[in-house]
Parts: C-alpha cells; sequence; structure tokens
C-alpha cells in the first residue's frame, strides 16, 4: 500500500539518513495494577524505521507496555512519549495504527466490517473534513489487502476470531500510519494469512514505516524482525538481536499458552519463537532468558 508520508516527517529516503527521531520511549517506567507491580523499571526507545518484537512468556507484562507506551495506562512511575511529547499532550494520533488484541473488536456495537476498518480514518478527519473519497479509498484498499473485501456489509460478530483479528489489521492499514503497534497480529490467524500479513508489513517497512508487535510465534513475520525485547516478569531481560526459534514448546519447561487463539494450532506456523537457547541469542544486553 502507498501511504503518504507524515506532513512533518522527511520523504522515506532522508529518513536514515538524518538523526533517526524515536517514535516511542518509556524511561524508568512502572505500572501497577491492583497493587501489584506490573512493570518494574523499563527503559526503552524505539526509533523510526524499526521492527521490534516483544516476546515473553504468559503475564510477564507486554501488552501493558505497549498499552503503556501508547499512554492507554497511567504510569505509577517514569514516563512515556510518543514522537517526543508525553501522550497527553500528543495530537498526531493518525501517526499510530493500533492493533489491539481481538476481543475487545466491536466493543459489543452492532457494526460492519467496512464501518469498523473505517474507524481507522477518525484520526485523520474532523469537524471541517468530514469523510472523503481519499478515506473511502483508503477503507476499500485495506480490506482488499486483508482479504476481506466481499465481508465488509457483513457485520464484524458473524466473522471468525481469526478474521476479526484481520479486521483490526486493516483498520490499521487504513488509516496510512507511521508506525504499527501491534498486540499478537498474527494470533488466531491462519498460516496464509499470516504470510501474507508479512508481505504486506515489509512493504510497509521498505517504506520506511515503524512496527512495533507482541508476539508469542514470530512465523512468517520472522525475517521481518530487526530487534527483540524479552520481557521477564516485568522487566527487559533481552534487548537486541531476535533470538533463534528453536521450535515451538521444544523446551523443557515451556509455560506458554495461547488464550486468544483458541483455533490456531501450533503446527499452523511451524517454528515458535515462544523457546530458544541462551546460545543461539546474539544480544546487546542479555540477562536471564529463562521464560
Ligand atoms: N487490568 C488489570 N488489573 C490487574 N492486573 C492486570 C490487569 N491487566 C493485566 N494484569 C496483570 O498484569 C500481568 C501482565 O499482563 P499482560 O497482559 O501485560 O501480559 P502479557 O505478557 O501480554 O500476557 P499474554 O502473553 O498472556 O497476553 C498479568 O499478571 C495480568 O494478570
Amino acid at each position: 500500500m502507498t501511504a503518504p508520508v507524515a506532513h512533518d516527517a522527511p520523504p522515506d529516503g532522508a529518513r536514515k539518513a538524518a538523526a533517526v527521531p524515536t517514535a516511542f520511549r518509556m524511561t524508568a517506567g512502572r505500572i501497577s495494577l491492583d497493587g501489584r507491580e506490573i512493570l518494574r523499571g523499563i527503559d526503552l526507545a524505539i526509533e523510526e524505521g524499526e521492527v521490534v518484537a516483544v516476546l515473553g512468556a504468559n503475564g510477564s507484562g507486554k501488552s501493558t507496555l505497549i498499552r503503556a507506551l501508547l499512554g492507554l495506562i497511567p504510569l505509577s512511575g517514569g514516563s512515556t512519549e510518543l514522537y517526543g511529547s508525553a501522550p497527553a499532550r500528543f495530537r498526531q494520533w493518525w501517526r499510530i495504527g493500533y492493533v489491539p488484541q481481538r476481543l475487545s473488536v466491536g466493543g459489543g456495537v452492532p457494526a460492519t466490517v467496512r464501518e469498523v476498518v473505517a474507524s481507522g480514518r477518525i484520526a485523520r478527519q474532523s469537524r471541517f473534513r468530514p469523510t472523503s473519497a481519499a478515506d473511502r479509498h483508503a477503507v476499500s484498499r485495506a480490506l482488499a489487502e486483508v482479504g476481506l473485501g466481499d465481508r465488509a456489509g457483513d457485520p464484524v460478530q458473524t466473522l471468525s476470531g481469526g478474521q476479526q483479528q484481520r479486521v483490526l489489521i486493516a483498520r490499521a492499514l487504513a488509516g496510512e500510519p507511521d508506525a504499527f503497534v501491534m498486540d499478537e497480529p498474527t494470533a488466531g490467524v491462519d498460516a496464509a494469512s499470516q504470510r501474507h500479513l508479512a508481505g504486506t508489513l515489509s512493504g510497509l517497512v521498505r517504506a520506511g514505516r515503524t512496527v512495533l508487535l507482541v508476539a508469542h510465534e514470530l512465523g512468517p513475520l520472522e525475517p521481518l524482525i530487526t530487534r527483540a525485547v524479552v520481557l521477564k516478569e516485568g522487566c527487559v531481560v533481552h534487548d537486541g538481536l531476535p533470538p533463534h526459534a528453536v521450535g515451538a514448546h521444544a523446551l523443557p519447561g515451556h509455560d506458554h499458552v495461547h488464550p486468544h487463539a483458541p483455533e490456531a494450532p501450533q503446527a499452523a506456523t511451524g517454528g515458535g519463537m515462544s523457546g530458544w537457547s541462551d546460545a543461539a541469542i546474539g544480544s546487546r544486553r542479555t540477562e536471564n532468558l529463562d521464560l
């Protein structure tokens, strides 16, 4: 897809040459929920153009981290920045396409697939600029990109879990953002659709877009990933090159389950990133990878 370049961003070719701006930054980030510390002092900066996977066992804090980076959960300590601004002062929400875990899709409100995808354009619209031909075109293109053009008029609740996940991906694509923040974008999505998503993201990355995603199984996305951040019990225990996959569930002590992907058997994606050996990791910072 041909996403427009941000008004205040340099052209794609110039992005790398100039000092690379930071898309997301957390400094000494702490989150406490129900009196329990979930994130325990996270320092993380994601530069524009990076493709970063956040990995870790169930409950290690991955979703909490990306929601906090977006300002969706208040910090109990430290700070976050979106393109250099605190979330409360950030105004360029169209620059970020967020794909949440699919359980919230539709929010219980009856909506068609097209309506959900069209909501991805809201941050680009205003009272003074209602829906335009460009908006309609972006929505149609995003629907086609995820292979749901023929389901556009269907109530979103009538789609399967994996199809709903593709709706959420289409919603992010429709917004033509600079950065994609995706919480398990391939969970419950069939292998062919995962490969297609990898192709879509590959094109976006070549065009300079930033990708930050949470994953248990990178599958076809693995070659795209330039950096892995591994969490354990709310701390970063690895930040560097992606670990080599050693096969899903291959290691003793593997404790990961897939609550969001009941219809996606492990075998569907081949190897996985849930288990790996310390020796396989080339790391800027490696402390404890026993997940
Ligand atoms: N609203 C909340 N209130 C209290 N605790 C919460 C809340 N949301 C998450 N938690 C807890 O925070 C911890 C981290 O949750 P989080 O969803 O960030 O983990 P995760 O690494 O994304 O897990 P998974 O791989 O299972 O999706 C978990 O122990 C979870 O129970």
